[in-house]
């Protein structure tokens, strides 16, 4: 499914925190949002997510306004990892995944034999499967990053939005998530700090920066040393990967 942000605006608290944002995916696009810290990455993904609702514009699932769906039935094409998610009951790490499957449930019915070979899948693709009767107080921060993980693989999403899901992860762990996504068929918004790695993983990046219309284009297109600096404030120097050509950022310090 595709996700189009249609001339979104969020006003909080006297601020205009997101203006007149457009940006249109592709069904199955990994599609990055990157900028400086406060550009407003983050509330827009929380509008596509429905925690917050935008004041003006609106996010559209396959052309169709998902204000006008009931929360349940988005949650059935739309999951998320949000960048902070505080969770203050001490349930299992196999009973918050199986959380996953809520959208697709009728009632409380305890998971069906293949609802929980789906819970099973998704802990195994988040490499959770060790923890799966460990309190979810007791992990790291990187475990539990995984532990949301696999809770959004759980929902089955046609839509996966992902709020720099890699920033607690190890190295190892942030390839096999970013690979994961270059393979699988969902669409993808995820939210990213590092160029690097964007560049890498996504199909097309949307450069944010406070107020202004983004700069969206394919890695190649958008990550030139003038773009970067008008949005970062600093001018790196790009090379080519010498494998996939894709372009990779140096800083001097
Ligand atoms: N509830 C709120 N009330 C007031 N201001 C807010 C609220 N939520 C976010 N903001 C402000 O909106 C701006 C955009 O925040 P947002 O979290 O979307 O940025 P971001 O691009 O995700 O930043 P970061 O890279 O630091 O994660 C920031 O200046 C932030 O302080």
């Amino acid at each position: 499914m595709s996700i189009t942000l249609d001339g979104l605006s969020v006003h909080l608290a006297g601020a205009e925190l997101v203006r007149d944002l457009h940006i249109e995916t592709a069904e199955g696009e990994v599609l990055g949002l990157v900028g400086p810290n406060g550009s407003g990455k983050s509330t827009a993904l929380r509008c596509v997510y429905r925690a917050l609702q935008p004041s003006r514009g609106a996010v559209l699932l396959d052309g169709a306004d998902i204000s006008t769906l009931a929360q349940r039935a988005s949650a059935r094409h739309i999951a998320a990892v949000p960048q902070e998610s505080s969770n203050d009951l001490d349930f299992s790490v196999a009973e918050i995944v199986a959380l996953g499957r809520f959208p697709h449930h009728r009632g409380n019915q305890p998971l069906s034999t293949e609802e929980r070979a789906v819970r099973d899948e998704a802990m195994r693709r988040a490499d959770v499967v060790h923890l799966a009767d460990r309190g979810v107080l007791s992990l790291s921060g990187g475990e539990r990053q995984r532990v949301l993980l696999a809770r959004a693989f759980a929902q089955q999403p046609r839509v996966l939005v992902l709020d720099e899901p890699t920033n607690h992860l190890d190295i190892h762990h942030q390839i096999r998530l970013l690979r994961q996504l270059r393979t699988d068929s969902t669409t993808v918004l995820i939210a990213m700090h590092d160029l690097n790695l964007a560049a890498a993983t996504c199909d097309r990046l949307a450069v944010l920066a406070n107020g202004t219309v983004p700069h969206i284009g394919t890695p190649t297109e958008v990550l030139t040393p003038e773009l970067i600096n008008e949005a970062f404030g600093v001018t790196p120097s790009i090379v080519r990967h010498p494998r996939t050509g894709i372009p990779q950022l140096h800083y001097d310090i």
